[in-house]
């Protein structure tokens, strides 16, 4: 397991340009293999996560190569329909097979997906919508095995707007007899950039960004170009770096709007921001100031996945903020390790109170999972000292190049390994 070693108390100054987004890529990956033809996607992130989804590609019997930031994946050839259990464990993501295998072959063969160790994550929403289309769902020997020749369109209600299980009917629905409409869907950008490669690709949806998708099914599909829309994630952890050292970012090629709950969170910690439709410039002050309240909450609302990094920044700001989380049930792991460089969170059920401290001092600490790794590399630049952050494979599941992009804008941050 590698390491970053961090020398603290550098501003983050400069420009930088986002990078593809690792939760659109993934699933639109995945969805490649229902076109059955070549497609080309630029601005592919070159992260573990993307690579082991081009290795599951492969299994299935795709050709599958990167090339700088373009992935060219030639989907003709799948010859296969169950994912590796190894590579299945790898991650999270491996779940979204399940759409496009039945819609391809009408049968995926599963095991339970991998990821961070932030909630119990059940697929319990993917699988009863699949199964109200008419999927046959047989557990043996530790495997799922989904069957689903006939699939029909239906009605489908969400018991909770599930980005995942969103994506994986979007992708079932293709395969369906008739129209599918998903209601209480996931209105993350990042399914809107889903429907937008599929349109591409000759499909009809509509509705995606809203509560209400509605797919047709057994549309013919061909193989498509496709840049990947800019990482939200990973613009706000950026901006939230150099908010926590006192720096100046301009952010370029991001939707701006997808970072709205953000940009209104640092204003009121007294970041100066303007924003304009595809970039973003902050300036920070001195030191934050703490936020009162907040809570993750689906898209639009404060997203989970920028919940640590907020945690990080805040642990220096002057005042008390308490972050509730709504969406993952232990995500607050990380901050028994924020802990070590002395900032004050108290866990009290699903809420963070965080007491901000002057000054975070530098210590050697573990990254748990991608975005509470993230989050202890943001207060180890913030911090007095060295920070050695061990463990960094989790983080290098959703940053690409991270230690270099923060060193060329101004920290003081090595890797190790
Ligand atoms: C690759 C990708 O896009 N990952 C994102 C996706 O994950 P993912 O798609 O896994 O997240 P979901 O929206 O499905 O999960 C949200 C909540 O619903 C629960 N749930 C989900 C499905 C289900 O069948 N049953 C169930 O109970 C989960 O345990 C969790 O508590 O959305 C999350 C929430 O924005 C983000 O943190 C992840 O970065
Ligand atoms: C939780 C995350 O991703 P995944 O769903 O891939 O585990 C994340 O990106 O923060």
């Amino acid at each position: 397991m590698g390491s970053y070693q961090i020398q603290g108390g550098r501003p983050i100054e400069g420009e930088y340009t986002v990078k593809g987004a690792k939760n659109a890529v993934l699933p639109i990956l995945a969805a490649s293999i229902v076109t059955g033809e070549e497609n080309l996607f630029s601005r592919c992130p070159d992260i573990s996560d993307v690579q082991i989804m081009q290795e599951i590609l492969e299994s299935l019997g795709c050709k599958a190569v990167r090339s700088d930031e373009r992935v060219w994946i030639d989907t003709s050839g799948v010859s296969c329909c169950e994912v590796p259990r190894v590579l299945m464990e790898k991650m999270r993501s491996s779940i979204f097979l399940i759409g496009p295998l039945l819609t391809r072959c009408g049968r995926a063969v599963i095991s339970q997906p991998g990821g961070c160790a932030i909630g119990r994550r059940p697929i319990d929403l993917h699988m009863k919508a699949l199964s109200q289309m008419g999927a046959d769902i047989e557990e043996k020997d530790q495997q799922l095995i989904v069957t689903g020749n006939r699939l029909y369109g239906t009605n489908l209600i969400l018991d909770f707007p599930s980005v995942g299980a969103t994506e994986n009917i979007m992708l079932a629905a293709l395969g369906a007899k008739g129209e599918t409409v998903i209601h209480n869907s996931a209105r993350e950008p990042e399914i809107v950039d889903l429907q937008n490669y599929l349109n591409c690709c000759g499909a009809q949806i509509k509705g995606a960004g809203t509560s209400r998708i509605v797919i047709k099914g057994q549309v013919p599909l061909h193989g498509a170009y496709y840049p990947i829309m800019g990482d939200r994630i990973e613009a706000g952890t950026f901006l939230m770096a150099a908010a926590a050292t006192g720096g100046e970012l301009l952010l370029r090629e991001v939707e701006s709007d997808t970072l709205r709950s953000l940009i209104k969170y640092l204003r009121f910690a007294g970041c100066k921001i303007k924003r304009y439709p595809r970039e973003i410039w902050l300036r920070a002050p001195k030191r934050l100031y703490g936020i009162g309240k907040i809570k993750t909450e689906p898209y639009p609302g404060f997203p989970t996945d920028l919940q640590p990094q907020l945690c990080a920044v805040m642990a220096g700001a002057e005042g008390q903020t308490k972050v509730e989380e709504t969406i993952f049930e232990n995500r607050f792991r990380y901050t028994a390790q924020l802990a070590k460089l002395g900032a004050d969170i108290e866990i009290l059920q699903r809420t963070a109170i965080i007491k901000g401290v002057k000054q975070l001092v530098g210590t050697r600490v573990e990254a748990e999972d991608l975005r509470g790794g993230a989050a202890l590399v943001l207060a180890g630049l913030s911090a007095s000292g060295e920070t050695i952050v061990e463990n960094i494979e989790f983080i290098e599941r959703g940053y690409s190049g991270f230690h270099k992009e923060l060193e060329q804008l101004g920290a003081d941050i090595k890797r190790d390994l």
